[in-house]
């Protein structure tokens, strides 16, 4: 993964290697935009590719700000530097990363469009990568040779023609294959930005010895992947039989060091931040920050993928509920930045089994308290104390959302529905499709609306739910769609009579 210098590009990209990094841990909020004389002014224009060129440098950049001053709109003067070491402000409450927006807007819509565009399909390092195509809005400072990357992203947004006309009367429905990527899920979207983070700060010098995880299988995979990747040791601490086998295998094989413990995801997260607050152990979960970063950039991708029009609905599994808020933000970023003019409705789709955003939601958020998560087909998403609930109501309410849920026998036929079409999806992936289901079925979705579901995570990761599904071998559930293989003996009459059954089936 050399550092490559071609220019394959016919834009190139307008931000340069930034040479001095603040080190004191509390940085001086002051806006870093470039002076008018050293900018690129568009003057409401697009600039030509040529211009770009040869224009001055922008030194474009971000930095942690307390989520509640983007909630309220309220300024503040606490700030900090990615390249410093902090989870929580000063009051406990989550962070955000805040770009100079300022300097971004000195491009207008076009340029950015124009500019994203030319990236995809490249091997040009590190922009080959659906995450660090969009560098510029993700982790502007960082050098390319610091990053780790898989060259994620830019995953396969497929149209759900038989799915959709089938099951829910539309044609106009999306899946964006998110779990089709380096580890199968859509946490590779956020490793890179973090590791490539960790990556950094270690070459500083920082005192990191490695990069822990609380997880339900997932993150563990991306994190350890990403870190072995880069030489960097990751501990991972997952919840003892509650993610699959595929899931546990990922750390074991990338060399992390996995802690199998006695308790569920919202207990492993509880220790992890303990034992990352002692040691100097990097955070990797959601709360940090840095990975919703990487994560946003599956929406600009989606609408990139449409050229560029805004879907209707989009539809996206919720569990520790930070890629709801990273969806909202990549969405509200491209609308303030002018490449599109409006934002899509967000619908966050849960287990019932672990649906505490769900029961806020109902409550017209009234009443919100983190529950016990039951055991779910869903596993990945079996969480009762979500650390984003604060970033996805905010998401929510900002894109007139909605919040459903899905039973196990709801997710699982839904699943089972979605793989009879061509698919071969996650039970997450169910969650979210039952959400469409039950939103078609209320009206609320219109037959022609143009709606994304988000599939989070290889379905090749839960094979065990689908072997149960289709042995008609989960008690309490009807297994209506299982489609079992039939044994028949070393026969070819018994197989003709078992095939002439099945074709006059077929055509009845
Ligand atoms: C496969 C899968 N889908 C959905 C989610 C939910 O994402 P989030 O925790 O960001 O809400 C997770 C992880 O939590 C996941 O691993
Ligand atoms: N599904 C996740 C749960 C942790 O979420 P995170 O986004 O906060 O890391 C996993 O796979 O571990």
């Amino acid at each position: 993964m050399a550092s490559s210098s071609l220019q394959l590009f016919s834009l190139p990209p307008p931000s340069p290697v930034q040479k001095h990094r603040p080190s004191s841990s509390v940085i001086k909020c002051i806006s870093t935009s470039p002076s008018p004389s050293s900018a690129l002014s568009t003057n409401g224009s697009t600039p030509l590719p040529n211009s770009i060129l040869s224009s001055p440098p922008i030194n474009f950049s971000a930095k942690y700000v307390p989520f509640t001053s983007i909630a309220t709109g309220s300024p503040t003067s606490e700030c900090y530097s990615l390249d410093e070491i902090v989870y929580r402000s000063r009051s406990g409450g989550l962070l955000d990363v805040q770009h100079d927006m300022e300097a971004l807007k000195q491009f207008d819509g076009e340029y950015w469009k124009a500019l994203f565009d030319s990236r995809v399909g490249k091997t040009t390092w590190p922009y080959g990568s659906g995450v660090w195509s969009k560098k510029e809005w993700v982790l502007p400072e960082i050098d390319d040779d610091d990053i780790v990357s898989a060259f994620e992203g830019n995953s396969n947004l497929f149209w759900a023609e038989r799915f959709g006309k089938k099951f829910v009367g539309m044609n106009d429905l999306w899946v964006k294959h998110c779990g089709i990527s380096h580890t199968g899920s859509f946490k590779d979207l956020g490793m890179t930005v973090l590791v490539s983070q960790v990556n950094r700060l270690r070459k500083m010098n920082r005192p990191l010895v490695g990069v822990g995880c609380a997880s339900t299988g997932d993150t563990s995979a991306a994190l350890s992947a990403y870190c072995a990747a880069a030489n960097i040791p990751s501990i991972v601490f997952l919840p003892a039989n509650k993610i699959s086998m595929a899931q546990l295998v990922q750390p074991i094989a990338n060399g992390a060091f996995v802690l199998s413990i006695d308790t569920d995801f919202d207990g492993c997260m509880k220790l992890i931040r303990e034992v990352t607050s002692e040691l100097p152990i990097y955070l990797a979960n959601s709360l940090n920050s840095l990975r919703l970063e990487g994560q946003k950039t599956a929406a600009i991708e989606i609408l990139q993928q449409f050229d560029w029009e805004v879907p209707d609905w989009v539809i996206i599994p919720g569990g520790n509920l930070g890629n709801i808020y990273a969806f909202y933000k990549g969405f509200k970023m491209c609308q303030e930045l002018g490449l599109v003019d409006r934002i899509p409705r967000l619908v966050c789709a849960q287990a019932a089994n672990a649906n505490p955003l769900y029961l806020y939601y109902k409550s017209g958020w009234n009443q919100y308290q983190p529950i016990k998560a039951d055991a779910t087909f869903a596993s990945a998403i079996q969480i009762g104390d979500p650390v984003s609930i604060d970033r996805a109501v905010y998401a929510l309410k900002n894109s007139d959302g909605i919040v459903e849920e899905a039973t196990e026998e709801e997710l699982m036929d839904a699943m089972a529905m979605a793989d009879s079409t061509g698919m071969f999806i996650c039970p997450h992936t169910g969650v979210a499709l039952t959400a469409l289901i039950k939103l078609r079925e209320r009206g609320i979705i219109g037959p022609n609306e143009r709606t994304v579901v988000v599939s989070t995570a290889h379905g090749l990761k839960f094979t065990q739910a689908k072997i149960d599904y289709h042995s008609k071998n989960i008690p309490g559930l009807a297994c209506g769609l299982a489609n079992p293989p039939v044994e028949v003996k070393d026969d070819l009459g018994k197989v003709m009579d078992v095939l002439k059954n099945y074709l006059d089936r077929r055509s009845s």
